[in-house]
């Protein structure tokens, strides 16, 4: 067994026979050394003697392999990583001692004014230089919808699912930027972080659909895998309860995708081959390629080495609050401090309130959406340093206050956001807010869930997030100069919501607020119960009152008019209960589907 293990190997799980057998074996001995070294004995406690149930204890070994190779440091490190923060979680430490938050200041950007519309020039030009990644390893368990997020529709009048959005909305930025530069053949890249959760339906919509028009090879997987479960405040590691010879694994989050950029060596790649900017982005937001542009804008002309897009934050908000961290030693630093956190850390350092509105009726903290903008150069220098591991907590739930012991197994767990918390202070790292209604939008809570939010909160859900699409085009195209109807407010799954003319487009159509103002002339008007759809590049409104709906299809080629007077019966919203299992989960998620009474759809 193990435990006497004598470097040799032989006999302790299957007679080998060939030269790499011996090598494979005297590797599993080294495992094992490691496995006892750091106090985890027990896991070979109930091993039968050698010829039972090799092969599961081969699996073990493989299982325990792939753990150690897939954590910067190998599973001994996990292991130390977890005894240390277990130890501190239950002295009550907290991860904040001797910082004091307070506001901090970024770029506050408005809609369509000038300063906007420059940034967004700026950000269109550098995003030949940037490459996208996209992290979508989640299972969206507070959702509960039984595929993959990715692939629910962002809005349902096309149908098209957030990869696609995400797709189109990557590759016109690529051809609009190469069309500044006149000629250039750049293909930006763009990244997914996937798990065993969402790795094989991801690529079977790539595949299925073509790549949604994106090469095939401008794509790179990246699967993440999971840690190891923690059964005790000693960092002894959980076996599964179905399986006494396999190691329970959980999610170990999102920071992960750090980790995996730099041992894929895409990052160095993507440096060789001029890239200049890494943007990270979250698996439900349909608004965020909104604020894309002007925000790395913000990042090329302010220089920043780290920009995090923000929205104004509700107190209580399911998003964390960026913070200005003063340590009583005078460092300071501008972080995420997440959702959960910032209650207790505001409480525990004079705000008696913890995370309370201000007079604005919002947290003064600025909300983390997760949207970050990473220059590369240094990003990659960091990494070379860290190796991608990013600071992590762990959340145990104890049975009592004696925190002896806890329901179920708990495993360290890291976010993204948390990469600025090893730079040194002169790294240059600021964030960028904007309006929530053109930037944030995320499809997260079930139906019942979201009914539950506070009064006044955002819901998160597939109702909201659809919603918050049509407001946004509506908003868009009204300061565009067009008259666009004021919405009605309905319920949907017990949701408060505006409905707002079902205005979409497709993003070659409407890269930047610029391109809109180009595309829609003053004298347009569209009621509230419309439908546009606009999927073309060279469409122009000029002159169309709709009442009803209206497709427009068009070719590059095509240059399209779009005027005068379109009526008809148009689109109804029907209700639908999200209990009513005779419908489609994707209608029941959101509470509504269209029925199509009578459209004109055109095609140039
Ligand atoms: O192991 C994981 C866990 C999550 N994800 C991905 O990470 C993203 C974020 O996951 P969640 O939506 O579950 O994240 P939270 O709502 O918990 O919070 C995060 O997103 C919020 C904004 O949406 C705030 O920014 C918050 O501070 C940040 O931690 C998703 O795309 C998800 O697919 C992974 O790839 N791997």
């Amino acid at each position: 067994v193990p435990s006497r293990g004598d470097g040799d190997g032989d006999g302790l799980l299957l007679p080998t026979q060939s030269r790499s057998c011996r090598l494979k074996a005297s590797y599993k001995v080294e495992l094992a050394k490691m496995l006892l070294n750091e106090g985890q004995g027990h896991l070979f406690e109930h091993w039968p003697e050698p010829g039972v149930h090799d092969d599961k204890k081969k699996n073990f070994f493989d299982q325990v392999s792939r753990l150690n190779s897939s954590y910067p440091g190998g599973l001994a490190a996990y292991i130390q990583n977890a005894k240390k923060l277990l130890a501190d979680s239950k002295a009550g430490q907290n991860p904040y001692d001797g910082f004091t938050p307070s506001v901090p200041s970024g770029e506050a950007l408005t809609f369509g004014d000038e300063n906007f519309v420059s940034l967004e020039a700026a950000g269109v030009k550098e995003a030949r230089n940037a490459a996208f990644v996209l992290v979508a390893g989640g299972l969206g368990e507070r959702l509960g919808y039984k595929g993959i997020k990715v692939a629910l529709p962002r809005e349902t009048t096309t149908g098209k699912c957030f990869l696609q959005h995400y797709i189109e909305s990557i590759l016109a930025l690529q051809e609009a930027s190469c069309k500044m530069e006149g000629e250039c053949h750049t293909k930006i890249p763009f990244a997914i972080m996937t798990s065993d959760d969402t790795n094989a339906l991801t690529i079977k919509l790539l595949e299925s659909n073509s790549y949604f028009g994106m090469e095939p090879s401008q794509v790179k997987i990246l699967k993440q895998e999971k840690v190891a479960c923690l059964a005790d405040n000693d960092a002894r590691l959980a076996l599964d309860p179905n399986d006494k010879y396999k190691i329970q694994t959980k999610p170990h989050g999102h920071g992960d995708v750090h980790s995996l950029l730099y041992s894929s060596g895409l990052l160095e790649q993507w440096k060789n081959t001029g890239r200049r900017w890494v943007l990270f982005f979250q698996d439900t937001n349909g608004l965020l390629f909104n604020a894309i542009p002007s925000a790395l804008g913000v990042s090329a002309t302010k220089g920043y080495n780290v920009n995090s897009l923000a929205v104004p934050r509700k107190a209580k908000e399911a998003i964390g609050g960026i913070t200005k961290l003063t340590h009583a030693d005078g460092r300071t630093m501008v972080i995420n401090v997440e959702y959960n956190q910032l209650d207790p850390l505001l409480r525990a350092t004079g705000h008696p309130d913890g995370d309370a509105n201000c007079e604005t009726g919002y947290s003064p903290y600025p909300g983390n959406i997760n949207q970050l903008i990473l220059e590369l150069g240094p990003y990659s220098e960091e990494l070379k340093k860290t190796h991608g591991a990013i600071s992590e907590f762990v959340n145990p739930k104890y049975t009592d206050s004696t925190k002896t012991a806890f329901k179920s197994s708990t495993r360290l767990e890291c976010m993204m956001q948390d990469y600025p918390k090893t730079l040194p202070p002169t790294a240059k790292v600021g964030f960028t807010v904007m309006d929530a209604w053109l930037a944030y939008a995320p499809v997260k809570n079930n139906p019942e869930d979201a009914a539950k939010v506070p009064k006044g909160n955002p819901f998160h859900s597939a109702t909201s997030g659809e919603m918050a699409i049509y407001r946004a085009n509506s908003l868009i195209l009204r300061k565009a100069g067009a008259q666009i109807s004021d919405p009605v407010v309905s319920t949907f799954n017990g949701q408060e919501v505006e409905v707002w003319p079902r205005v979409t487009w497709s993003p070659r159509w409407g890269l930047t607020f610029k391109d809109v103002k180009r595309k829609v002339h003053g004298n347009s008007s569209v009621s509230q119960r419309s439908v546009l759809v606009i999927n073309g590049r060279n469409v122009v409104i000029d002159g169309l009152s709709l009442d009803g709906a209206l497709i427009v299809n068009s070719v590059d080629e095509a240059e399209v008019k779009v005027t005068g007077h379109v009526e008809n019966k148009g689109w109804t919203i029907q209700h639908v209960d999200h209990r009513d299992t005779s419908e489609m989960e994707e209608s029941r998620i959101r509470g509504f589907k269209f029925e199509k009474v009578e459209q004109l759809e055109v095609n140039y």
